[in-house]
């Protein structure tokens, strides 16, 4: 008997780092089946949710069908929640090193990283959101210079920054596992009626 074909989603980003560890965390665990565009959609400023929705209409604009984004924001508590999602400008001119030179002034050095999720069924479709946070502290970089802050960035319970942690250790805990599991955890109650999924189910 034939397998139904997966329904298919188009994750949009312009970065291959992300890219990787959605599939490495995603496997083949989720309900559609994954497919990238490699756009860099524009940085919209606002608060975190509604740079996701105008991000994610735009890649379903791009798309014309359905569509996953993603944006990160690393968020200084000093600093009011700022670079927040402006991270991406401070790290290109500071580096990790400045990163963590700008909380210098204060004793405070928690942080969080979220992640947003954003998804839209298609252009003019409605945009749903999953969200993922990391609490953590800025610390002076240490580790490998892989991927973005990383360096900088010590998980609360951790004595590694994200940057020393091993792939599979960052992929349980951080951000974007988070939001991950949340938009996992909805997709699977949304598909579970689906013949594919009863079938699997039972075979549980
Ligand atoms: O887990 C992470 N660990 C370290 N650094 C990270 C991580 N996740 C994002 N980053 C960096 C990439 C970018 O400098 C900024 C987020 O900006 P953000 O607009 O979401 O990412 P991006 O422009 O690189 O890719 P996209 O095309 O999906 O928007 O933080
Ligand atoms: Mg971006």
């Amino acid at each position: 008997m034939s397998v139904p074909a997966r329904r298919s989603v188009v994750f949009v980003t312009g970065n291959a780092k992300k890219l990787e560890e959605v599939t490495q965390i995603l496997g083949d665990t989720f309900p559609f089946q994954l497919l990238s565009k490699k756009i860099d959609l524009p940085e919209y400023q606002g608060e975190p949710d509604e740079i996701s929705i105008q991000k994610c209409k735009e890649a379903a604009r791009q798309i014309d069908g359905p569509v996953i984004i993603e944006d990160t924001c690393l968020c200084f508590k000093a600093l009011g929640g700022l670079p927040g999602p402006y991270i991406k400008w401070f790290l290109d001119k500071l580096g990790p090193e400045g990163l963590f030179k700008l909380l210098a002034g204060f004793s405070d050095k928690s942080a969080w990283a979220l992640c947003t999720f954003a998804f839209s069924a298609g252009k003019d479709e409605p945009v749903q959101l999953f969200r993922g946070k990391t609490e953590g502290h800025i610390v002076e970089p240490r580790g490998s210079r892989d991927f973005g802050w990383d360096p900088c960035f010590q998980p609360e319970g951790y004595e590694e920054t994200y940057a020393e942690l091993t792939k599979e250790v960052k992929n349980t805990i951080s951000h974007r596992y988070r939001a991950l599991a949340a938009m996992s955890a909805h997709f699977s109650q949304t598909n579970s009626t689906s013949p594919r999924n009863k079938k699997k189910r039972q075979e549980e």
